[in-house]
């Protein structure tokens, strides 16, 4: 690149004239910037996400309720927003913070900048941070909560409101993100030719029972195209209500918070154990982890992004897969029924269980992708495959 390119460039981004934003953090480190999206004032802790494109799918997965995410990737915006890649209605994460951000952005589905989108849903962003200094601040001291304000430029007040935030640890998200009422769910998944394809119900073979902790929606594109006749149900349906429908398999989904404070649903999700197949997946699996007898911890930083290597144990292929979660699964709190089904082999974290006589497994990692490879896209054929076993 050119001197006059990038000083063409500098021009550019200098007569867009943001307003003035700053990132502060729990430990008092801060990061001057610009403000894109919303004004005002928002926090959340502070997490990085590793994912190179998939930004939409980002801010509409639910799990980042209460969070504020900073994308590792440094050029954010260039794909703009279009109506179709929403894992979600809403946007979930309290901020978003970016190195660059393109209000100029190019694709054939976009309808809006995602300027004007975070706007619309009055989500605050952060723009012209130094990403990467952020992230590894964040790999060294751990993920933390944080605060942008556009109104507030002061230091010590910005780091004392930053201290004052609720830590993530024991906060029950997920039942304040469930639908509110049973619903089905029949549109599987998206291709070039022909978009979303509704299915008939009645090629749908499996009868799966979704409990919904803030689902994301290709999870239930997945189950449909696995040939999943789906019923979203909330996160504290009573699970005799879910035996009364007599279902092939009991799905647990993705969602935010800790796992750990959410008692009844963690007691509700016993009654299925031993009587019909479960699959879960992220806070799926940690609550079936809970509901197991075992116990899980925070991570230090977790892990966000999508491209993220993971072994299957039974298999020993190595997937490269999408994460987003904080917390973890002990496994050797539960050597009594599980065993280790995944590994993370980055930083070796359980990436998933298989119990050992029951037909139950669970993931940590998405394998619904969105966004990420679809390397693991077979462990809902596996699903299908263990309720027809069990139906035998
Ligand atoms: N994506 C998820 O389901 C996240 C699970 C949980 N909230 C965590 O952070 O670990």
């Amino acid at each position: 690149m050119t001197a006059a390119f990038l000083e063409a460039a500098q021009a550019i981004y200098d007569r867009e004239n943001y307003m003035k934003a700053v990132l502060a953090l729990a430990d008092g480190r801060i990061f001057m910037g610009k403000a894109f999206g919303a004004t005002g004032e928002t926090s959340g802790e502070v997490v990085f996400n590793t994912a190179m494109s998939g930004y939409q799918e980002v801010l509409t997965d639910p799990s980042y309720k209460g969070q504020m995410v900073t994308m590792t990737y440094t050029q954010i915006g260039n794909t703009g927003i279009n109506p179709e890649d929403i894992e979600s209605n809403q946007l979930y994460l309290s901020g978003f913070i970016v190195r660059e951000y393109l209000d100029c952005y190019s694709n054939w589905r976009a309808t809006m900048s995602l300027d004007a989108y975070l706007k619309e849903h009055g989500v605050v962003g952060i723009q012209g941070i130094d990403t990467r200094a952020l992230t590894r601040h964040l790999r060294d001291k751990g993920a933390q909560n944080g605060i942008i304000s556009t109104i507030d430029f002061d230091p010590e007040s910005l780091v004392k409101k930053a201290r004052a935030i609720p830590s993530m640890s024991g906060l029950d998200l997920a039942t304040g993100v469930t639908c509110s009422a049973p619903y089905h769910w029949t549109e599987g998944l998206w291709d070039l030719e022909n978009g979303y394809p509704q299915v008939d119900r009645r090629d749908l073979k499996y009868k799966v029972v979704a409990y919904d902790f803030g689902i994301k929606l290709n999870i239930l594109r997945c189950l449909v195209s696995a040939g999943c006749d789906v019923t979203v149900v909330p996160a504290t349906f009573p699970a005799e209500a879910a035996l009364a429908m007599n279902p092939d398999g009991i799905f647990l989904s993705n969602g935010p918070g800790d796992p750990e404070p959410m008692k009844e649903v963690i007691e509700n999700i016993k009654h299925f154990v031993g009587k019909k197949p479960i699959f879960g997946i992220c806070l799926g699996h940690q609550l079936l982890g809970l509901a197991l007898g075992g116990r899980t911890i925070k991570l230090k930083f977790g892990n966000h992004g999508s491209n993220l290597p993971v072994m299957d144990m039974k298999t020993r292929k190595v997937e490269i897969t999408a994460q987003n979660h904080g917390f973890s699964v002990d496994i050797l709190s539960l050597s009594h029924a599980c065993q280790l089904g995944h590994e993370n082999l980055n930083d070796q974290t359980v990436e998933g269980m298989q119990h050992k006589e029951l037909p139950i497994f669970s993931v940590q990692h998405h394998p619904e992708a969105s966004p990420g490879p679809h390397d693991s896209h077979y462990l809902f054929d596996r699903f299908v495959e263990m309720m027809e076993k069990f139906k035998k």
